[in-house]
């Protein structure tokens, strides 16, 4: 049978990269078939406009009918449009060679369907086996199929190239070679083979198949590094394609160690899955990163795959609307505000805030301005657009700042003295007759011409009355509302003078109309039975004798002080920075407290603003206007995804868990980490809060066994740390090795960081990529001022900050000190360990205790 796509020419005998001229020709014949597909490609973008054309003569009609067929059309031709006209690079990257399949069967794609070779594909004979290439297929980003409906190009998630990843030579099923094609823009730059049959003697159209190169992988793992991922859709291996490809059911669980790839199969998952089912993925999936550093690391992959839109990617510190994580707490603060402790302090908060002095819990919502202050201001919601950059109130390099203990206060940050509330004056709207320093103790109306009065006892009462349930705060206000009337009219003495129900039912109307009316009342109301912000109740928790109230025998009175103190920071209005385990608190009292009540969102102009394909008319900056219109919409509107995959899930809290569990309610979800990298100082309380927030569903579970990122070199000196850190844990299997060992710096004679701008320069010459510089948190000012003038390919990192990340090579400061900084440390040092592909400089400090050769006592 004769090969589909391969290019004819005269071949030489069978060999492993026979040279510039075999690799040169096969190079040529690769850019012939690309030529082919452009060419396609360019028929099909001209048959997009045309039916974008059409379209538009057929809304000049005007009838229903016609309007919505054109909806429908300039929809499909946008779609296509965006995705033809899209600069993929290397938009081909794949091709296989495979013998014939057992049975004759196409799938839609055009491929054969058959994953076992043909009983008579391979014939023995007595110079070994021999056999011909049946079928060849090219996979891309995308699939294209020629005019006959032929596929040119295989798109990566469809069925038919599965085998492309899964193929082994243990396993090889009709794969005989595996090509990975580099290409550029329309020029194709490179091939690099892998033979999957190396005992077959294979032909294709009657030549020897030549095979060129070591191997895709190798050549990807060893490419310098740049500040963000790149997609690993040409590499991508057996044990990594089984987790991609996962039926999307209930929960699939990813474990593996440091570089085994689970980022990277996350992402590739989440574009999966919307190849799968577009439709039921339209509902959104979430990717929940740990910080703004790794998600601008990470956000250009899916982009790359050809998937952007549905995605959301966030750091966990900017998943509540209008809340942005601009601080990071002492490990002693995040260890109380990460507890589920903290559901038992809030519950009491959220009801006690209500007791508070007007202004002592920031800026509450009276009823008339609840509407305006519910909308988030559009910056605020800066982070809205899925998959967008990071937040504007995130610094532009994505870091957060640190909290007292881990370096200064931040300027301005009030200590004890400043907490809010402290000074405050009644706020407006205040019932003169309130207690000092507490609500109104009275509320006193005028109705048919008489003073009707509820005194501070009777409040209590009702107050209690209505809190006995379990809604949320601000979802009781109408009922307080309506016992207050109750106990007005009652109190006015109108019941005892109808006797006749009909009439009593119409003076009561009519009473509760005149009370209700009254300025007084709605002031006393609004005093009284506030709408309570999250961040008000946060901030009020500021004050230690409060927070000692609502946390009685939950926190120790040390815990109490710790977290009053750091909830200092925002001020008597609620509004200073957040730490990114404030973000999960102000989550669970948006639920406490209930949402109020939202102002009517802003009717579209022209439904047509809607269609993806309409961009395509208008300008860039239209398009990217009115992208983040809807973003921001989706995102206003979506409580709730359709799938939720969690990066670096061993760092999660139990309060982060429940937060992200509310976002995943109907989910199905994709969880990866690994637990020998926690940071979070008790795994099995997380575990809990993870087995909440993931319910009943049943879950399958994956486990990755290589180390693509860390030479064998660096992941031997890793491993000692992690037999430190988590004894009996097995490390992953490095895939390659470079022949460099670590190098260890001596600093400790005070000259820390003269040692290590040393070693940065020294790295910065022996690589070609980045150079991350990992110091222990209190210590990331003084690095950057270090690497000052170095250049932008060297960035200076807190140990926390690390997470996620990869540098060609990296130098580690004081290992020490980074495991001294808190209980999980020597999890976090083994995370700063694996963070380089080619070199790693290890900087010893005073507190490393280096032998004679700066070699720390660790190792
Ligand atoms: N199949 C592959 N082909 C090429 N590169 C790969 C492959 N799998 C992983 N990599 C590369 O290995 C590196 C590590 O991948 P990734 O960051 O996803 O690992 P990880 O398991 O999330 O690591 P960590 O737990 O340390 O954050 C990345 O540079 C990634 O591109």
């Amino acid at each position: 049978m004769a090969a589909q796509n391969a290019t004819r020419d005269n071949r030489t005998a069978p060999q492993r990269d026979g040279g510039d001229g075999v690799r040169d020709r096969e190079i040529r014949i690769e850019q012939a078939h690309l030529d082919r597909v452009y060419h396609r490609l360019a028929e099909k973008i001209h048959e997009a406009e045309f039916l974008m054309d059409d379209a538009a003569k057929r809304g000049q009609v005007g009838t229903p009918g016609a309007l919505a067929e054109r909806d429908a059309q300039v929809f499909r031709a946008g779609v296509h449009l965006n995705r033809l006209n899209s600069e993929f690079e290397d938009f081909l990257f794949g091709r296989i060679d495979l013998l014939p399949g057992k049975d004759g069967e196409r799938g839609p794609d055009g491929a054969h369907t058959s994953v076992e070779p043909a009983d008579d594909a391979i014939r023995t004979g007595p110079d070994g086996d021999r056999a011909e290439i049946a079928e060849t297929l090219h996979i891309g980003r995308i699939g294209v199929l020629d005019a006959d409906y032929a596929p040119l190009v295989i798109d990566w998630r469809a069925p038919a190239a599965a085998p492309f990843y899964r193929s082994t030579p243990v396993a090889p099923g009709r794969v005989v070679r595996r090509r990975v094609i580099r290409s550029k823009g329309r020029r194709v730059l490179g091939v690099e083979d892998d033979l999957l049959r190396p005992e077959l003697s294979a032909t294709l159209d009657g030549d020897a198949l030549p095979v060129v190169g070591d191997g895709a992988l190798m050549a990807a793992l060893g490419q310098a590094r740049g500040h963000t991922m790149r997609d690993i859709v040409a590499s991508i291996q057996a044990e990594q394609d089984q987790v991609i490809r996962a039926p999307a059911a209930s929960v699939t669980e990813v474990e593996g160690g440091p570089g085994t790839g689970k980022t990277a199969v996350a992402l590739h998952r989440a574009a999966y899955l919307l190849y799968q089912d577009r439709r039921r993925y339209a509902g959104g999936i979430l990717v929940v990163s740990p910080t703004p550093l790794l998600v601008a690391y990470t956000e250009g992959v899916l982009p790359s795959l050809g998937e952007e839109g549905q995605v959301a990617i966030r750091a966990v510190g900017s998943l509540v609307e209008g809340a942005e994580a601009t601080t990071y707490d002492t490990p002693a603060v995040a260890r109380v505000k990460g507890s589920a402790r903290m559901v038992k302090v809030l519950r009491k908060a959220a009801r006690g805030a209500l007791e508070l002095p007007r202004g002592a819990a920031g800026p509450v919502r009276t009823a008339s301005s609840a509407a305006s202050a519910a909308a988030p201001s559009s910056a605020a919601r800066s982070s809205a657009a899925p998959s967008s950059a990071a937040p504007s109130s995130v610094p532009e390099d994505g870091r957060l700042t640190l909290d007292a203990a881990f370096g200064d206060p931040p300027a301005g940050a009030p200590g004890d003295g400043g907490r809010p509330g402290a000074g405050s004056a009644a706020g407006p709207g205040a019932d003169p007759a309130a207690g000092p320093g507490g609500p109104p103790e009275r509320l006193r109306v005028v109705a048919f011409g008489a003073r009707v009065e509820l005194d501070a006892d009777e409040l209590r009462r009702i107050r209690q009355n209505v809190l006995g349930g379990t809604a949320p705060v601000n979802l009781l206000r109408p009922r307080a509302r309506r016992l207050l009337l109750d106990a007005l009219w009652a109190r006015s003495g109108a019941p005892r003078r109808y006797t006749d129900p009909e009439l009593a039912a119409e003076a009561r109307e009519g009473f509760d109309e005149d009370v209700s009316t009254e300025d007084a009342f709605q002031e006393f109301l609004d005093a009284w039975w506030p709408e309570l912000t999250p961040r008000s109740v946060l901030a009020a928790m500021a004050d230690e004798k409060r927070l000692g109230r609502w946390s009685r025998r939950v926190l120790t009175p040390r815990e109490v002080r710790q977290v009053a103190r750091s909830l200092g920071r925002l001020g008597a209005d609620g509004q200073g920075p957040l730490s990114v385990h404030d973000v999960a608190l102000l989550d669970e009292l948006n639920t406490l407290l209930g949402a109020p009540a939202r102002p009517a969102a802003p009717r579209e102009a022209d439904p047509l603003d809607q269609l993806t394909g309409l961009e395509e008319l208008t300008t860039y900056a239209d398009r990217a206007g009115a992208r983040r219109t809807r973003a921001d919409r989706a995102e206003r509107e979506r409580a709730d995804y359709a799938h939720v995959i969690v990066d670096e899930a061993q760092d999660l809290t139990p309060m982060q868990w429940r937060m992200i569990g509310r976002r995943g309610r109907h989910a199905t979800w994709t969880v990866v980490g690994d637990p020998a990298q926690s940071s979070w100082s008790d795994p099995d309380e997380a575990a809990r809060a993870r087995d909440e927030a993931l319910g009943t569903r049943p879950r399958r579970r994956f486990t990755l066994t290589v180390n693509y990122r860390n030479p064998a070199e660096i992941a031997e000196l890793a491993t000692k740390v992690l037999a430190l850190a988590m004894p009996g844990t097995p490390a992953p299997r490095a895939v390659r090795s470079t022949g460099v060992t670590p190098r260890f710096a001596p600093g400790a004679d005070g000259d820390l960081g003269a040692v290590a701008r040393r070693e940065a320069l020294r790295l910065l010459d022996e690589v070609d990529g980045t150079v991350g510089v990992v110091v222990a948190m209190n210590r990331r000012e003084q690095a950057r001022q270090w690497l000052t003038g170095l250049g932008d390919r060297v960035v200076a990192l807190g140990s926390l900050e690390a997470k996620g990340l990869e540098y060609d090579a990296t130098v580690v400061v004081s290992p020490a000190e980074i495991a001294d900084e808190s209980p999980a440390g020597l999890r976090v040092l083994y995370v700063a360990l694996t963070r380089a592909t080619q070199r790693l400089t290890v900087v010893s400090g005073e507190r490393d205790e280096p032998d004679q050769h700066g070699v720390p006592s660790f190792f």
